[in-house]
């Protein structure tokens, strides 16, 4: 199983793309969200769109999945293997294709729906690929939205946009190794993502295994980046790092 940041930046970032992770495993590959940003790590990975086979949605934030039309299309333009499977929340299914079908439903052939550019997989708790079982966990990042993060045990957490959630953390660490876990490292509190400061309330053995994504382009700065692996066990994504598990 390997890791890859496509993008380790928060929803306003130009330096290092949105936040999103490439899994291959098991002759298989799948993106944890879509932002459009993607594109171009991908093709800087040597792969092009139609090489996608799997996309795990967590939210409906347009960072999240601003590139999913992109996808669509491109698979449709040049196909190789087949529609890409999407993996998405039954709950977030309608507003999913709400935030996408005013440039997917149209089309020189006629009427289309979700189910004609991807293979569609409604998840409840929990997929299974390849033999990897992934389970959805429902984060707390704003109020009346749905939210998910992805455990992928006995490798790796990936909480998604959320806040700071003691017990999510904790359950997650007990099965698994690395969590990759947001935080938007502004010098204030923001009440739908999760602070440094909250980050280094956890005791030290798991802020070693913990790995933060979704934080500002300032800490491009390879002077800052320095500083704070310097001064704190916690590690920084980096765009196109790869993790082997
Ligand atoms: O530092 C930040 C702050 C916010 N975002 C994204 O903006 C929207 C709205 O956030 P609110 O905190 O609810 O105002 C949401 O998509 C956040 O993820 C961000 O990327 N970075």
């Amino acid at each position: 199983m390997k890791l890859t940041f496509l993008g380790a930046g928060d929803g306003f970032s130009v330096g290092q793309g949105h936040n999103s992770a490439l899994l291959e495993f098991g002759g298989t590959n799948l993106c944890i969200d879509f932002p459009e940003s993607n594109h171009a790590a991908l093709h800087k990975l040597g792969l092009e769109l139609n090489r996608v086979e799997n996309v795990f949605v967590t939210h409906l934030h347009e960072d999240h999945i601003n590139g999913l039309q992109k996808l669509a299309f491109y698979h449709g333009v040049y196909p190789l293997k087949g529609k890409p499977r999407l993996f998405v929340h039954e709950e977030l299914l309608g507003d999913l294709w709400d935030a996408l079908r005013h440039g997917l439903a149209y089309s020189t052939r006629g009427p289309k729906e979700l189910s004609d550019f991807f293979e569609v997989v409604p998840v409840q708790e929990a997929f299974e690929l390849e033999g990897q079982r992934f389970e959805l966990v429902r984060t707390v990042h704003i109020p009346g939205m749905i939210s998910f993060g992805l455990l992928c045990a006995p490798y790796f957490y990936f909480s998604g946009d959320t806040r700071f959630d003691l017990g999510q953390i904790e359950e997650a660490a007990a099965k698994a190794k690395v969590l990759f876990y947001e935080c938007h490292m502004q010098p204030y509190n923001l009440p739908s993502h999760t602070s440094l400061d909250e980050l280094l309330t956890l005791p030290e053995e798991l802020q070693r295994r913990t790995v933060l994504m979704h934080y500002l382009d300032d800490y491009l700065d390879a002077e800052k980046r320095e500083a704070f692996h310097n001064a704190h066990a916690l590690r920084l994504a980096e765009l196109l790092q790869a993790y082997e598990f």
